[in-house]
């Protein structure tokens, strides 16, 4: 999968989603994690979307536990529909998430390289070099924060567009309700993924718009690929 435009993903734990979600996502974020029997849904997918396998660990906000996680999800990067995996940036910093990475970038799977903080915002210098440790290591570098001020949005926006005007590849986002106009936002400054589920009910963030709702905003916005064609 390649970021060189944004990229709607439908967060997801169940890929029966995927035809609600094809008129307004670009891929489908399906998280392993939250999915009854992940590696049977993906060895039976015949959608059309581009999947991207996520299997979030326990310690970082998901609910997979260590044994067996990264083991499936080298399972899912030999699929012919899984075209990135996201890994967390501390799992990408063992020899195993190394591994791991290797073998999917074999297999042509983008790797995103993710850090997420569900409590508050880092400073913006810590949110600068959180983003470039994660672009070390991934394709893309992905940052999902929680804002709790509107001053936090600014930070991670700062941050955002700091890090691609140098030629970085990034994905921003800033959760909880502080922060849910960054979702619509962050591309603007050079944010190059959006995670929104088909159906508000199943937010697999705080502070998420649904599917519809954030295609429609981020192409008002003019910072969609989509609405230039
Ligand atoms: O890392 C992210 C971003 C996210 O946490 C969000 O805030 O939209 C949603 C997750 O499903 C995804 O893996």
């Amino acid at each position: 999968m390649n970021f060189d435009t944004f990229v709607l993903a439908a967060a997801t734990a169940s890929l029966d989603d995927e035809p609600a979600a094809r008129e307004h996502a670009d891929a489908i974020e399906f998280r392993m994690d939250l999915a009854a029997d992940p590696l049977p849904q993906l060895h039976e997918y015949d959608g059309e979307l581009p999947v991207i396998a996520t299997n979030r660990a326990e310690w970082e906000g998901g609910e997979a536990s260590e044994a067996g996680r990264l083991d499936a999800l080298a399972e899912a990067a030999q699929l012919s529909s899984v075209e990135a995996i996201d890994v967390e940036l501390q799992t990408l910093e063992t020899p195993e998430g190394v591994a791991l990475a290797e073998n999917a970038r074999a297999a042509d799977v983008s790797i995103i390289a993710s850090v997420h903080d569900f409590d508050r915002t880092p400073s913006s210098a810590d949110l600068r070099k959180l983003l470039r440790r994660a672009t070390d290591h991934g394709d893309i570098g992905k940052l999902a924060v929680t804002a709790q001020k509107p001053r936090d949005v600014l930070d991670l926006l700062g941050a955002t567009q700091t890090l691609s005007a140098t030629g970085s590849t990034v994905a921003t986002m800033a959760m909880g309700e502080a922060g849910r106009h960054s979702r619509a936002v962050a591309p603007l400054y050079g944010s190059r993924i959006g995670y929104a589920p088909v159906d508000p009910a199943d937010a697999t963030a705080p502070g998420q718009y649904d599917l519809a709702t954030l295609r429609r905003l981020v192409g008002e916005l003019g910072s969609d690929a989509r609405s230039t064609v």
